[in-house]
């Protein structure tokens, strides 16, 4: 089944779909997608509650990142609902069914996120400040005063305000992620998504950018999925750690509980790599 050919009655939608304050405000049912022969996500159920701070962790090839960029419309599902805020991000409701997202349902629901991705994906060809004011210009239609004053505000809360006029290539690693983050906040999503924010990094600059993530992460109202390899970091700042393997969550639970009692003979195994995760 795909979601291209596909209609799927609107009762399949959850019941926080539904309500006009959802707690849940990402829901992930019954998802499966599939590369070629290759299930990546089998049969996934997942939820993230509003302003939750949620860190997947798991080996390689577990499906991390891909639901991340499931959630960012970057890649299509084959099978299920994904809710966003209460209403589905892959379908769209007519006629009392669930019909495939046109694109302009897509390029309204991503407004829900901001991404932020390992390797930065700045524009090289523009400054800090473009980087920054594009999206909220062309997408948001905000004028250029007013894209401007938030680039000020943004750089300012990754501490960057003198790098504006910069190029991305006169940046160091860590400044770059910065100012990807900057750039992401700047269409003041609800949601951020972070995908191994700091693996490209060199060791010495990881601290200045998870420390910017901090910041964001004490904020109540965003909600935050990360993606990570930083499992102190994991620690300090998640409400949720989820163990991904194979497709599915084998557990999930608070820091403290799957990092210090991991239950699942799995979790175990991949937590035995790393220095002392209980920390
Ligand atoms: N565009 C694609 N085309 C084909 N296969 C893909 C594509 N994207 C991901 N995959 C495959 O899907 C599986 C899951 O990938 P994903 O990037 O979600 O894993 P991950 O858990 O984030 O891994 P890592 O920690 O290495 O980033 C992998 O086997 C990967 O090779």
């Amino acid at each position: 089944m795909n979601t291209s050919d596909t209609s799927l009655p609107v009762s399949a939608a959850s019941p926080a779909a539904q309500a006009s304050e959802p707690v849940d405000i990402i829901t992930f049912k019954d998802v499966v997608k599939r590369f070629g022969d290759v299930t990546v996500l089998d049969r996934l159920n997942f939820s993230v509650r509003k302003g939750e701070k949620v860190t997947i962790i798991g080996p390689s090839g577990s499906g991390k990142s891909t639901v991340l960029r499931i959630l960012m419309t970057l890649e299509n599902i084959d099978e299920g609902v994904i809710h966003v805020a209460g209403k589905p991000l892959w379908h769209e409701e007519k006629n009392g069914e669930l019909q495939p997202a046109s694109e302009e349902h897509l390029r309204e629901m991503r407004k829900e996120m901001g991404m932020v991705f390992q390797q930065f994906n700045l524009f090289p060809h523009m400054t800090v400040r473009r980087n920054i004011t594009e999206a909220p210009v062309h997408v948001l239609g905000l004028g250029k005063e007013e894209a401007n004053a938030r680039a000020e505000t943004y750089l300012e809360l990754v501490g960057l305000s003198d790098q504006a006029d910069k190029f991305p290539s006169q940046l160091s690693g860590g400044q770059q992620q910065r100012v990807a983050i900057a750039r992401a906040l700047a269409m003041k999503p609800n949601i951020m998504l972070f995908d191994e924010p700091t693996s490209a990094l060199d060791p010495e600059l990881v601290g200045e950018v998870l420390n910017v993530i901090q910041r964001l992460a004490d904020q109540d109202d965003l909600t935050i999925l990360l993606v990570t390899h930083e499992m102190q970091f994991a620690k300090q700042i998640s409400d949720r750690v989820c163990f991904f393997d194979k497709g599915v969550i084998v557990e999930q639970g608070p820091p403290e509980q799957v990092f210090t009692e991991p239950q699942e003979a799995r979790t175990q195994e991949f937590l035995k790599g790393f220095i002392n995760p209980e920390g």
